[in-house]
């Protein structure tokens, strides 16, 4: 039980109200006094006050002049003195009191005595206060509630709850004194000291302030009456109520804190005494009225009458105080209070009561629980917090709310088309979003339904995610990214709850853009695998069922376009793919020649470099064919940080050409260091690889040669430029392309008496491009021009048996012939072969130029690209670096993967 229900009737009110009165009556009557601007009346017009003096009186209502009456206020009067026999109702006659709302009564004298006792438990002001309080509850009354709580006081039936009626009683009671008070301010003239300010009431203070000074205020107050606004002509201030949370807030710190505070610091009114001092002083005197058990403590009550009369000074008889002492256990206390008794003799019939509380129980619980409610209510503030710092998800930690970022066009999205080099044909494409985003009429007005997303395909780095932030930035809406990975979460519905909330919020700001990247997360066809991968598959499922009912949800109207960004387009699911979904595929492909100078241009831009753009950017785009808008932002940085490590003012084309070598090649591998035989054979190796290179009418035009180990495991390379962007390659191409690869080996072969693992590649390579020209390019006369794909996943052959020998027997005639045609042309140009090897043992890298110098020209024709930027119309090939990085990927057969000829094609 609380202590609340033990105590007596005034201190039960007094703990109640030492709570209530102060907080509830005293702001209440204080922003009577003092009016504050209703939140209401900044939109609502209407007469306030702004006057500097409060208008406690009508002027001239006792002919004193307002200014005079503010003076008088300024000192307060004595408080009045209060006394059960006299109090201010004893004072007035009844005309005089004003009339009482319904369900109002006015208090009786004892009534108000019992108040009165209320305002003994506060120290000053306070006490002031509630004096006043009283006094004013004598004139107005009070509710018919605070009668009931009085009389259960009296009984000492409070209760926790009483606390809360307590509450709500002062409330009305604060309020109808602000009310009656303004009315009446002559009434109420003794009270005006309580408009001093509280310490530390800066506005209370401010307002002080202008009332000394005048000035200022008094001027700013003139004014405003001047406008209307202020003066006598001003309605009552409107009382403000306590907001609803406050007064719960009250309660809950009142029901909850209250008893946690008693148990854990007893009254300073109580004091802790012994068994012996108990008997000694109390007990042998007859002094002990009842004992309370309550936990392992018994509360002492004294007969106060009698106690009075043998220890007049002792603090016990105050009221509020008691004394407790503690004990082992009930039992031991039970047995030695009837011994003490029986030793008093005391007959049976008068012994002293004992009774048991379960105080504490409140306490206790608190105590039990309290703990595991902290760590709830830590992990509620916590998820709370997390969800208004970050992307907007809320609610038990936020799992359901979507993760998307939002960009605004005020903030993010800077993007614009113009940064969004190459691609043309998809610019052209998400254009009509824009358009659609800007001028939705435009395409309505015809009949016509505007698409509702796109899905951007294409390899990793090609800019899907630049394009739909430009699309984002030129429309000028917000745009919402996530990626597919986000929706996923170990919990089920997770994934479907995020859509919902995405799209929910999509809506909430539309025209918007949503952009899903990496859809194929949650995308896949949902047929794929279905048996095998068991319940994890129903989770992206329902994410993309979830989709799937979203994209269909929106009406045209609704302006929200959903972008989509995959590598792997092959895979999603067919549901999502269709009409009135993902409208629009949108292919981006790796940039072309002009894409790839287009976006060097746009990178370059941001470099310090003095070269001239064209050229620069054309030798650059020539030099980098396969290579990804991200590769080539990447290759521009590197060139910067490569100039940077050297310290040069201005980033070169050494530095850009250094720069591609590493992004193409790798690390140069200056540790590792080669015997001089491995060294001889793959200066041999690799110079078979050049000749082949330099003869063969239809092989690339080489580059450079080199021997430095590079990359992984590439122990030299020969480096060729793809003649452009072809996308078309002839037999003749690809025989010599295969001639050329095996260069390698041959030469060995030619040049030692036994060969090397180095070839491995090579032959991997060739082998892969021989049986591609017969499965897939219906280049061998035998097969024809059939298509055979082998899924590596299938048991069995799409093909049969026979079909498969001959394929194996066209795919080795394939790489026999090659073989042949480079033997033939290696052992004619065996002395070559030397020359260009001892010259890369001498320098370890040749370029094309010492290619020349120690071959002669190139009997070929070159590219009129490769002519420009690399042949004698550009100028001779810039120095080779000595130091650094360089090389394609691969040593030599790097050139298969190539994107000029297909290399997705040749390299399955
Ligand atoms: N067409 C382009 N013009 C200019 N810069 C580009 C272009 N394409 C790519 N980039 C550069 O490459 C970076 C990466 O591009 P982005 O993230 O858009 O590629 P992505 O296709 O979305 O890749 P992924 O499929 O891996 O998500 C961009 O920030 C930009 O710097």
């Amino acid at each position: 039980m609380s202590p609340i229900l033990r105590l007596s009737a005034t201190q039960q009110l007094t703990r109640c109200a030492r709570q209530s009165l102060t907080t509830a009556l005293r702001p209440a009557y204080r922003a009577a006094r003092l009016p504050r601007v209703a939140p209401e009346s900044f939109s609502k017009p209407g007469p306030r006050f702004y006057s500097t003096k409060r208008p406690l009186k009508q002027p001239g209502s006792d002919g004193t002049p307002a200014g005079k009456n503010a003076k008088t206020d300024s000192k307060p009067p004595p408080p009045p003195k209060a006394s059960p026999d006299k109090t201010p109702a004893a004072d007035k006659q009844p005309e005089d009191l004003p009339p009482l709302p319904s369900g109002w009564v006015r208090l009786e004298v004892e009534e108000l005595a019992e108040l009165e006792k209320v305002s003994k438990r506060f120290t000053s002001p306070q006490r002031e206060i509630v004096e006043e309080i009283v006094q004013s509850v004598a004139i107005i009354g009070a509710p018919q509630e605070l009668r009931d709580l009085l009389t259960k006081g009296k009984a000492g039936e409070l209760g926790i709850v009483d606390g809360v009626r307590l509450l709500r009683t002062s409330t009305q009671i604060a309020k109808r004194i602000a009310e009656y008070r303004h009315k009446h301010p002559e009434k109420f003239e003794k009270f005006n000291h309580l408009d001093e300010p509280l310490e530390g009431a800066p506005r209370q203070g401010q307002e002080r302030q202008q009332e000394q000074g005048g000035g200022e205020g008094e001027g700013e107050g003139q004014q405003r009456r001047a406008d209307g606004k202020g003066g006598k002509n001003e309605e009552p201030p409107r009382f403000k109520w306590p907001e609803p949370s406050d007064i719960a807030t009250w309660a809950i710190v009142m029901m909850v804190l209250f008893p946690m505070f008693r148990v854990l610091f007893p009254s300073s009114e109580s004091r802790e005494i012994t068994w012996q001092e108990l008997r000694k002083n109390f007990l042998d005197r007859g002094l002990v009225h009842k004992m309370v058990v309550f936990g392992n403590r018994v509360r002492v009550e004294l007969d106060r009458e009698a106690l009075q009369g043998v220890y007049p000074d002792s603090p016990a008889n105050s009221p509020n105080f008691s004394y407790y002492f503690s004990i082992g256990s009930v039992d031991a206390f039970e047995r030695r209070l009837d011994q003490a008794q029986q030793e008093l003799g005391i007959p049976p019939s008068e012994r002293i009561p004992v009774s048991y509380e379960s105080e504490g129980m409140l306490g206790n619980m608190l105590f039990a629980f309290g703990p595991t409610l902290l760590l709830f209510g830590l992990i509620a503030w916590a998820s709370r917090r997390a969800s208004g710092m970050g992307s907007g998800s809320s609610g038990m930690f936020g799992f359901g709310k979507s993760k998307a970022k939002m960009f605004n066009h005020d903030s993010a999205v800077k993007v614009k088309f113009a940064d969004v080099a190459g691609m043309d044909e998809a610019k052209v494409e998400i254009m009509e979003f824009v358009s659609f985003l800007r001028t939705p009429e435009r395409f309505q007005r015809l009949g016509a339904k505007i698409p509702r997303g796109a899905i951007l395909s294409g390899p990793p780095g090609t800019g899907k995610t630049l394009l739909a932030k430009a699309t984002a930035g030129e429309s000028q809406v917000p745009f919402f990214s996530v990626s597919g990975s986000e929706f996923v979460e170990m919990f089920v519905g997770v994934g479907a709850s995020r859509v919902r909330d995405l799209f929910a919020t999509a809506r909430k700001n539309a025209p918007c853009i949503i952009f899903i990247d990496e859809i194929d997360a949650i995308g896949r066809s949902r047929s794929e695998g279905g048996g095998f991968r068991g319940g994890g598959n129903d989770e992206r499922e329902a994410t993309l069922n979830q989709i799937l009912t979203e994209m269909d949800g929106f009406n045209t109207s609704e302006q929200v376009v959903v972008l989509a960004g995959t590598n792997r387009p092959d895979v999603l699911d067919q549901a999502l793919m269709r009409p009135g979904r993902f409208d629009r595929h949108i292919n981006i492909d790796r940039p072309t020649m002009a894409g790839r100078k287009d976006i060097f241009k746009v990178h370059l831009g941001k470099i310090v470099t003095v070269e001239d753009m064209e050229y620069l950017t054309g030798r650059l785009a020539a030099l980098t064919p396969g290579f990804s808008g991200a590769d080539i932002a990447n290759a521009v940085n590197e060139a910067a940080l490569v100039a940077a490590r050297a310290n040069a003012d201005t980033v070169e084309m050494i530095h850009f050409e250094q720069a591609i070598e590493r992004v193409v090649g790798g690390l140069e591998r200056k540790s590792l260091v080669l015997s001089p035989e491995e060294k001889r054979t793959v200066a041999y190796h690799e110079a078979g690889h050049a000749i082949c290179g330099w003869f063969f009418r239809w092989a690339d035009p080489l580059l450079k040669v080199s021997i430095i180990p590079r990359g992984q495991g590439a122990l030299g390379y020969a480096q060729y430029l793809p003649s452009g962007d072809a996308y078309l390659m002839t037999t003749n191409q690809l025989m010599d392309r295969m001639a050329m690869t095996l260069g390698g080996r041959v030469s060995e072969e030619l040049h030692f008496p036994t060969v090397t693992t180095g070839a491995s590649d090579d032959f991997k390579k060739v082998t892969r491009m021989a049986s591609t020209m017969v499965t897939q390019w219906g280049m061998s006369e035998k097969l024809g021009p059939l298509h055979f794909q082998n899924d590596p996943n299938s048991l069995h052959k799409p093909f049969a048996e026979s079909t498969a020998q001959t394929i194996d027997s066209e795919v080795r005639r394939i790489v026999d012939e090659a073989y042949k045609q480079c033997k033939d042309l290696l052992t004619a140009k065996k002395k070559e072969i030397g020359i260009v090897a001892e010259e890369l043992l001498r320098k370890e890298m040749l370029t094309r130029d010492d290619m020349v110098r120690l071959l002669g020209p190139r009997e070929w024709p070159e590219k009129a690209e490769f002519a420009k930027y690399f042949g004698q119309e550009g100028g001779p090939p810039p120095p080779f670096p000595t130091e650094s990085t360089d090389s394609p990927t691969e040593p030599q057969p790097a050139i298969f993967e190539e994107p000029s000829a297909k290399p997705e094609d040749v390299a399955k």
